[in-house]
């Protein structure tokens, strides 16, 4: 079954097309890197799917199987609750309560749950939002350049706590991203906007723990990076 799909999805803001007629089948449980440069329309395309700017003007349809949860690029963390709250916000039962701890516990954060978000560095608040979008174990988790402003270390370990909770929960992913090897590294399959188009589509099978040496990322690399308008002949 297909978690998401596209079929001549259109959309655009006061008349300017952003996604032109995207035709786009996503399997449950794959995990899709979102390629494009700047003002391409990848968050467009994102927040589309997550329900978001109802202003946008739509064409063709775009539909998602299953539960959604949505992980932005900064934590979006409710200031005036400590951690352990804003991951139990909306959730009744005990069992749900207990799951939160061993949320934590998974993310590193165990000794943080009552903390408040304000005192925890960017790479700790971006944890506690990731715990929180995969709690409910949701069906498509949505992501947007979720680790864009942090450290590259940060970043580094981010990419093995994603994936390590990606192969238990095993939801469908799509990750907006400007970073190549950040998709190289994580994505069964790479997706380029361009032009308000899927211009390249790319799988990726290979498994993980992978090395940004293989030779067949290291080819991918050159062509996206070309693709994305980037001189690669120096790098
Ligand atoms: N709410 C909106 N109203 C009007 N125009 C919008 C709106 N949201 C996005 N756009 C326009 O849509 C285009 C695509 O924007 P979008 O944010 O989707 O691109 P992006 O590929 O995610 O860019 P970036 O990589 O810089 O984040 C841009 O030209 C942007 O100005």
């Amino acid at each position: 079954m297909h978690a998401i799909q596209l079929h001549r999805f259109s959309r655009g803001f006061d008349k300017k097309t952003i996604l032109d007629a995207i035709d786009l089948s996503i399997p449950a449980g794959q995990f899709v890197a979102l390629l494009g440069e700047s003002g391409s329309g990848k968050t467009t395309l994102l927040r589309a799917l997550a329900g978001l700017d109802q202003d946008a003007i739509s064409n063709g349809s775009a539909i998602i199987n299953g539960t959604v949860s949505v992980l932005f690029q900064d934590s979006r963390l409710l200031p005036w609750l400590n951690v352990e709250d804003n991951l139990t916000l909306g959730l009744h039962s005990v069992q749900a309560k207990a799951s939160v701890k061993q949320m934590l516990q998974k993310v590193g954060l165990d000794d943080k749950a009552k903390v408040w978000p304000n005192t925890l560095s960017g790479g700790q608040k971006q944890r506690v939002s990731l715990a929180r979008s995969l709690l409910r174990e949701p069906d498509v988790l949505l992501a947007d350049e979720p680790f864009g402003a942090l450290d590259a270390l940060t970043r580094m370990r981010m990419h093995g706590l994603l994936l390590r909770l990606v192969e238990r929960i095993k939801p469908t992913v799509i990750l907006v991203t400007h970073d190549v090897d950040e998709s190289l590294l994580l994505a069964d399959r790479i997706l380029v906007l361009k032009e308000g188009k899927i211009s390249e589509d790319h799988a990726v099978a290979l498994a993980h723990p992978r090395r940004l040496d293989h030779p067949l990322l290291m080819a991918l690399r050159t062509r996206l990076l070309q693709s994305l308008g980037v001189e690669t002949e120096f790098l």
